[in-house]
This record gives structure tokens, sequence and C-alpha cells, in this order.
């Protein structure tokens, strides 16, 4: 991503790093249920389970760029504030990972600590689903931008998740209403920020290999040392994909919830961030993470009523657990080094 603006501030990314080969989709395209686009949206979601959405030419994905810039000029502000500011918005994990979280705090997949800043805003608290909670003044005299991003953000969802209904064969609506604005959940905006380094380490990690846990996840990137790893592939420095920022597009990953949703069909990709390439790796690195999670009370359980997505085996037990208690189970299970994080799904359909 995301504009040209930003872009043109950013050194280039360098010609000579392994890339991931990652499709674009036309965001007009979608919305307007072009059948071909459809169906190479869903080849891509079980393939890869990443894609760039391209926004230009539409004009919620243009008021959603536009968007995207003010929320980096927020990520500026409030993560330039001093760490005693910052310190008093700490995130407090398990429990509650909104708010802030200084870099070190989280093992990398090579034992060493990541250099990961980042800021969460929840959207029951922008969008008002619960009574505000306090954010820095940055961020509390913008609450109206921040509002602004998660509506169009989740309107560019929408169409994305209709997209993939009509594609699994289920009712209209069904995956929006599992992730909807105005019900409490865990959706949030990360704000995430990494400061150049006094000696590059190309290979350093500065966020650890994982998928993301929710529906989905719509990115904006600058700078590049996004990577991903692609699926089959050992989990060793050679095989992973950079993924280049491209101006006007957003880049979207599934996560974990729909692999379940869907009986393993869709794929949640492992991805990782490094140092960013080339000459990059001499500018701060921000980007943005919209993830979007499914309202709290709703089940891990596969869908029912899609004509595409396979019925439970006899033999196979039914996931029975809500979101909220799948999401404790799998962090503890991580925490306590009981499973590594890896790419699940992409089943042949
Ligand atoms: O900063 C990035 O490019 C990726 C961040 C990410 O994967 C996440 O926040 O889940
Ligand atoms: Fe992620």
């Amino acid at each position: 991503m995301p504009t040209p603006k930003l872009l043109s501030q950013c050194p280039e990314f360098p010609p000579t790093v392994p890339v991931a080969d990652l499709p674009v989709f036309s965001f007009v395209k979608i919305g307007e249920h072009d059948a071909d686009e459809g169906k190479r949206l869903f080849d891509a979601c079980r393939e890869y389970g990443f894609f760039l959405l391209d926004l230009k030419s539409s004009k919620i994905g243009e008021n959603l760029l536009h968007d995207a810039e003010h929320m980096f000029e927020l990520t500026t502000t409030t993560l330039g504030l001093a760490e005693s500011v910052l310190s008093k918005y700490a995130y407090n994990p398990p429990k509650d990972l909104l708010g802030y979280k200084c870099a070190g705090k989280l093992r990398t997949d090579d034992g060493k600590l990541d250099a990961m800043e980042m800021y969460t805003l929840g959207q029951d608290d922008i969008i008002g689903n619960i009574p505000p909670r306090k954010n820095p003044e940055t961020i509390e005299a913008h609450r109206k931008e921040c509002q602004e991003f998660f509506r169009h953000a989740h309107a560019v969802m929408t169409v994305l998740l209709g997209a993939l209904d009509r594609e699994l064969g289920l009712p209209p609506g069904t995956l929006e209403r599992l992730s909807p604005l105005d019900k409490p959940s865990d959706t949030s905006l990360r704000l995430l920020l990494s400061h150049p380094q006094s000696i590059v380490d190309k290979n350093r990690i500065t966020l650890g290999g994982h998928t993301d846990i929710g529906t989905a996840t719509l990115l904006f990137h600058v700078a590049g040392g996004l990577q991903i790893l692609p699926a089959g592939s050992e989990n060793v420095h050679s095989n992973w994909r950079y993924i280049r920022p491209e101006p006007g597009c957003a880049l979207i990953n599934l996560g974990d919830t729909l692999v379940e949703w869907t009986g393993g069909l869709l794929r949640s990709s492992l991805h990782r961030v490094v140092t960013a390439p080339g000459a990059q790796a001499s500018v701060p690195r921000q980007s943005l993470a919209y993830l979007v999670r499914p309202e709290r009370n709703a089940s891990m359980r596969r869908l029912e009523g899609g004509t595409v997505i396979p019925r439970m085996k006899e033999g196979e037990e039914a996931e029975t657990r809500s979101v909220s208690e799948w999401a404790a189970w799998r962090a503890q299970q991580i925490i306590k080094g009981e499973l590594k994080p890896h790419t699940r799904g992409g089943k042949p359909v």
C-alpha cells in the first residue's frame, strides 16, 4: 500500500529480493459480483490465504486509502509519545490486548525478542459498542477519523466476505453477520512501528511467524519486511518470500477462524516481519493491521448449509468452543510450546 504519496516518501523496494507472486484483485469487480474475479479470489484463498486488493477507482476503496493516511499519522504521533506516557496505556496480556505494547515483549521463532511497537485500538471502543476507553490524547483528538477507518474497512471486508459466501454456496450475508461492526468482538486496528537498527541485520525477525487467529486481516504497509512462508515449504530463512507493498492496494490474509468454519478449505498462512529490504532498512517501518474477529458469542463450529464446505465425517468431532474459548486455548498451547504456529487449511475442494 497504500497511497502513492506515502510510497514515494520511502526508499525503493529492491528488485532483487525473492517475492511472493500474489494475485491482485479488483475491489470494483468483486463488488460487481464478477464471476471470474470471484473464482480466482476463491482459488487464492485456498492456495495462499493471501492476496492484494486494488482499492483504486472505488469510492469506498479510495475513502479507505485516505483514512489509512490519517492512521499512519496517528502511528507517528502516538508511538512518538514519551515511553512514560505510553506506559500508562500498556496492554495487559492475555486478557486485554488493547493499548500499547513496547518492543521486546514477544519471543520470535529464533528465540530472540521482537522489535515491534504497537498501539491497538478496539472496534468496540471506537464504534461505541462499549463505553469509551481512555487512549492517549493523540488518538482521542482523532476519534472521528478512527471511526471512519473502521467503518470503511468493515465495508470493504463485507464485500470480500460476500464473495466468499457466494463461492462457498452460503446464504448471502452469512460471513458478515458472524463478524459485524456493531456487536462486541475483539476486532481491532494495530498501529505498528519498528525503528531502523544501527547495524542492519537483514534477517532479524521483527515480529515472529504467526497466523492471524480471526476471520481475516486487512493490512497496509509502506516499507517491505513482511514475509510469507509458501505452503509446504520448510521454515528456514531461504524459503520465506517478501510481500512487495503495491500503491493503492491493501493486503488481505485469512485467519484461523475461516479455516475452522470451512472445514479446512480456506488457508491461513504463516507470516512474519523481518528487517525491510535494501535501503528501506534505514527508515522507520510503519504498518496498519485491521484484524477482523467474529462477534464474541460466535462458535468455531464448522459452518453448515453451504454447498461446498465438507460435512463432518463419521468419527470427526465437532468443534464446540466459542471464538473466545478457542483463542484462549490456542494462546495457552503456544505459550506452553505445545503448538508451533504453522500454515493451516488449504484442503482441496
Ligand atoms: O506489520 C506487518 O506488516 C504485519 C503485521 C501482522 O502480521 C499482524 O499484526 O498480525
Ligand atoms: Fe499477522
